[in-house]
C-alpha cells in the first residue's frame, strides 16, 4: 500500500502534464514506476485507502488467461470493466474489423492465447509456459506478450499491462509483468492484484512456490478529471493493515481455470478499508 501511496504522491507533487490525444485529456505524468509484492510472505497489494473491487480485478486477469475477446464474456465472468472501450468509444465503433456488439478485438489474451506465426499457424503462448513450467524447465524466455503491434488496428485498445515473464529459481516461481501506461486512480488498483494473482494461480497449477512480483510501470498517470479526488481525498486518508487472499485449492491446471474457475473460488480475509470513491473514467 506504502509503494502505492509513494507513486500517487510523487505524480501529484513532481508530474507532468501532459496532453493525451487519444483521450482529448491533459495527464499529470510521471515516467518509470517499480512495485514488488511478495506472495510469498501473502502480501496482497489490495488499495485500503478505498474500497477496491477486487473481484472485478481478478475477473479481468482470468478472463485475459481464457483468451476472451468480448466484454459480454467479461461480464458474465464478474466485470463490466470492458464495457466503455468495447461499446463506447467512436474511433473503435467505426472501425470495420469490429464484429457487433462487445467485441474488443484482437487484444490481450486473444492474442496470447493464440499469437499469429509468420511461417503460418499461431502459438498458445501460455500453455508452453505452463507446460515448461510444471516439468521445472525456465528456458529464459518464459514469456507471456499480449503485444502485437501488428495487430493493433484490430483492437479496441492497445494492451497496458502487456508481458508477463515468468522464472524459476529452483522450485521458486517468479514474475516481471510490464505495463506501458497506467491510469493510477483506476487501472492500477486492478493491475497491482492482477500481478500478483497470476503469479500466486500459476505457480499453484505449475507445483511451484510462489517468490516475488516485480511490476514495472513506464508512463504513470492521473488524469486531469481524477486530480482533486486523488490530492484532497484519498490521500488524506490513513492506509490499513493489507487483507490476505485465498485461491481455492482444487484449481490445479490451465484445465481448471479454462474450464470451471469462477470469482467464488477467490476469498480475502481482513479487508479495511474506506469510504468508496468514484473516479472519472476516460475512454
Ligand atoms: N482510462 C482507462 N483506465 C483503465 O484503467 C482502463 C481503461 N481505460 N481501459 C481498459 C481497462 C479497463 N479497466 C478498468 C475499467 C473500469 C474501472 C472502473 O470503473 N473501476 C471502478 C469500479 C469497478 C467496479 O465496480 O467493478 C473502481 O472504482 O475501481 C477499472 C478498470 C482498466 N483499464
Ligand atoms: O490494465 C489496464 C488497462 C488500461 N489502463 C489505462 C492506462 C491508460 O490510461 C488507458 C489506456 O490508454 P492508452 O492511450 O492506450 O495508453 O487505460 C490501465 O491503467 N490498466
Amino acid at each position: 500500500m506504502k509503494q502505492y501511496l509513494d507513486l500517487c504522491n510523487r505524480i501529484v507533487n513532481e508530474g507532468e502534464w501532459v496532453k493525451n490525444e487519444r483521450t482529448g485529456k491533459r495527464c499529470l505524468t510521471v515516467i518509470n514506476a517499480d512495485l514488488t509484492y511478495d506472495v510469498s510472505k501473502g502480501e496482497f497489494p489490495l488499495v485500503t485507502t478505498r474500497k477496491s473491487y477486487w473481484k472485478s480485478a481478478i475477473a479481468e486477469i482470468i478472463g485475459y488467461l481464457r483468451g476472451y475477446d468480448n466484454a459480454a464474456d467479461f461480464r458474465a465472468l464478474g466485470t463490466k470493466t470492458w464495457d466503455a472501450n468495447a461499446n463506447e468509444n467512436d474511433v473503435w465503433l467505426n472501425n470495420p474489423y469490429r464484429k457487433g456488439e462487445d467485441d474488443m478485438g484482437l487484444c490481450y489474451g486473444a492474442i496470447g492465447r493464440n499469437f499469429p506465426k509468420p511461417d503460418g499457424g499461431h502459438i498458445d503462448l501460455l500453455k508452453q509456459i505452463v507446460d515448461d513450467l510444471s516439468r521445472g524447465v525456465d528456458n529464459r524466455g518464459e514469456i507471456l506478450t499480449f503485444y502485437h503491434p501488428g495487430a493493433f488496428h484490430m483492437a479496441c485498445l492497445r494492451p497496458c499491462m502487456y508481458s508477463h515473464h515468468f522464472s524459476l529459481l529452483g522450485d521458486t516461481l517468479y514474475l516481471n509483468s510490464t505495463q506501458r501506461s497506467c491510469d493510477v486512480p483506476l487501472g492500477l488498483n486492478f493491475n497491482m492484484v492482477q500481478v500478483y494473482v497470476l503469479l500466486a494461480i500459476v505457480a499453484q497449477i505449475t507445483g511451484k512456490k510462489p517468490g516475488k512480483a516485480f511490476h514495472k510501470i513506464v508512463n504513470a498517470h492521473i488524469y486531469e478529471d481524477q486530480l482533486e479526488l486523488m490530492r484532497d481525498v484519498q490521500l488524506k486518508r490513513e492506509p490499513y493493515p493489507l487483507p490476505t487472499l485465498k485461491i481455492n485449492p482444487e484449481i490445479k491446471s490451465l484445465k481448471d481455470i479454462e474450464t470451471w474457475v469462477t470469482m467464488e473460488d477467490f476469498e480475502i480475509e481482513g479487508y479495511q478499508f474506506h469510504e468508496p470513491i468514484a473516479y472519472p473514467f476516460s475512454v
